[in-house]
């Protein structure tokens, strides 16, 4: 089984051009100003058109976003699909109003928290934000990767939250996942991505032990 690895949070040309020659299957642009990753439309767009056709999927990554915040960065950036961090019923208007495939974001803790229906394409199963973050993902924090190796996924998935090159192997193991998402373990310091951290994640997460 190959692991499908989404390196997020891309911010510039060394990182994009290292995401495409990892090898990685998707690549993020976070468009939440509170972000660290945060890049404006225009930075993301020229990003995007960079990569080649056969290279990663771009994928724009929103928070409680508007129609209109959408729109205007679709306006400049050519994007293969949407993660969204909202409830169902909005990611499924999102779906449904842009024509776009959408990824749901969940964070969990719990069993409980597990979604058992999805009405979107995707979900990216993650942490909790610690108390007093002022962002729901992309805190480098993990959690109990035993919590999805029992659940009955309704839609394909990806685990986050706290990767890093040192344990994404484990987690894929513990998880039973079959894709992985990472942005603050192949950094250097917050919004700055490390080409060699991005390689050594993707050939950990394509080559178990
Ligand atoms: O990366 C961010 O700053 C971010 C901001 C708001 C929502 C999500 C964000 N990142 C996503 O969070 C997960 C886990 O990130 P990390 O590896 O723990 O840093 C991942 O899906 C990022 O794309």
């Amino acid at each position: 089984m190959t692991v499908r690895v989404k390196i997020c949070g891309l911010r510039d040309r060394a990182g994009v051009d290292a995401a495409c020659a990892a090898g990685a299957d998707w690549v993020g642009f976070v468009f939440f100003e509170r972000s660290p990753r945060h890049v404006t439309a225009d930075v993301a767009g020229r990003l995007a058109r960079a990569i080649p056709p056969d290279g990663p999927q771009r994928i724009g990554l929103f928070v409680h976003p508007t129609d209109d915040a959408i729109r205007q960065v679709l306006d400049h950036v050519p994007l293969d699909g949407l993660q969204i961090y909202d409830d169902a019923a909005r990611a499924v208007a999102i779906r449904a109003r842009f024509g776009l495939p959408v990824w749901l974001a969940a964070g969990v803790a719990a069993p409980a928290d597990l979604p058992h229906a999805c009405a979107v394409d995707g979900l990216v199963i993650e942490s909790r934000p610690p108390a007093g973050s002022d962002r729901p993902g992309g805190n480098a924090r993990s959690f109990d990767w035993g919590l999805t190796a029992r659940w009955q996924a309704p839609a394909p998935w990806l685990l986050a939250g706290g990767l890093n090159p040192g344990n994404v192997r484990r987690a894929i193991r513990q998880a039973g996942a079959r894709a992985v998402d990472v942005s603050s373990g192949v950094e250097s310091a917050p919004g700055v991505k490390s080409a060699s951290l991005i390689h050594q994640f993707v050939q950990a997460a394509r080559n178990p032990a």
